[in-house]
């Protein structure tokens, strides 16, 4: 595992980028670009915090009985879930969202971008421990540019010499003013399986508001939508591309059975995840590699 002196003696720029022990020891890399500040942790390659120059709330949730640690899943900013999203697909009670997220990933690349962002790339290297959970060869890279925008862009690449079936999903934690003044704009009439009714089939009929739990899978979904929070005015833009599935959820009142989240703290998050699960899994043929990205930007509730 990369120790703090050797990150900072490679990759620390001036002013720009340093790093910093987190709680459990969790490597916190801290970003100041002249259009954001930005913490990551390699823990997982979760983003935690993105916030816009001028911007008065940070555009992600993060629970403050958030556990961390090595093998511990981080509630908040923007968790990676791979090489499967939801319960184990193969019913052999594997962990939900599959391991990514609870790994130290390596840090092996930073640059400064033409226009005054960062650009990173971690690295998840396989480990033998992992064997139960997963036996394929794989390569899997997180690259996360911070600027105007913040984007994330997750690659897969088959190195066995078998092909393998993957879900995943960016499952963001997108900060809200309150979920009963938020809409998710750009999946009217488009289907999804229910999780709060069994994976139930319905047709979402106008704009997706909150009024109690919901975990919805929308299959096939748009490239573009937008979470508009009346609260805090303002509208989230949500492009990806190599994604055909996103997942809409908040959990209200079943908050209290998560430890790592205050009763009230559903108000203040929605989760609207970049993905591919379900009909929309990816099979990769050895040699085969696949990108799924997601790009957020934040404007003006006009
Ligand atoms: O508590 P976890 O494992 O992070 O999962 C949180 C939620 O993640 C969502 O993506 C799932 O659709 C929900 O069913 C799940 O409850």
């Amino acid at each position: 595992m990369q120790t703090i002196e050797q990150l900072k003696q490679q990759f620390a720029i001036a002013d720009r980028l340093d790093f910093s022990m987190g709680p459990s020891e969790c490597v916190m890399i801290n970003i100041n670009t002249p259009h954001a500040k930005a913490r990551i942790t390699t823990q997982g390659a979760q983003v935690l915090s993105y916030r816009s120059a001028d911007a008065l709330h940070d555009l992600l949730f993060l629970s403050r009985l958030s556990r961390y640690g090595d093998r511990r899943a981080i509630r908040g900013g923007v968790p990676v879930c791979w090489p499967w999203f939801g319960v184990d697909p193969s019913g052999k009670g594997r962990p939900a969202h599959g391991f990514a997220r609870n790994r130290v990933w390596d840090l092996i690349d930073v640059q400064q971008t033409e226009n005054d962002g960062i650009k990173l790339i971690l690295s998840l290297a396989p480990d033998p421990r992992d064997e139960p959970l997963w036996h394929c060869a794989y390569s899997l890279k997180m690259e996360i540019v911070i600027g105007e925008q913040l984007t994330l862009s997750l690659t897969t690449e088959n190195l066995d010499k078998e092909s393998f079936v993957i879900s995943q999903a960016l499952h963001t934690y997108f900060a809200v003013g309150n979920i009963e003044k938020t809409q998710v704009r750009g999946l009217s009439n488009h289907h999804y399986l229910d999780k709060v009714e069994n994976f139930r089939e319905k047709l979402q009929a106008g704009e997706i508001v909150f009024d109690g739990e919901t975990d919805r899978v929308y299959l096939n979904s748009p490239d573009k939508l937008f979470i508009e929070d009346s609260d805090w005015a303002r509208r989230i833009v949500v492009e990806s591309s190599g994604s055909n599935t996103t997942i809409v959820w908040n959990p209200w009142d079943r908050v209290s059975t998560l430890k790592d989240m205050t009763d009230d703290s559903y108000q203040y998050f929605v989760c609207v995840e970049t993905a591919n699960a379900a009909n929309n899994s990816i099979s990769l043929a050895p040699g085969e590699s696949h990108t799924i990205s997601a790009g957020y930007r934040i404007m003006p509730l006009g």
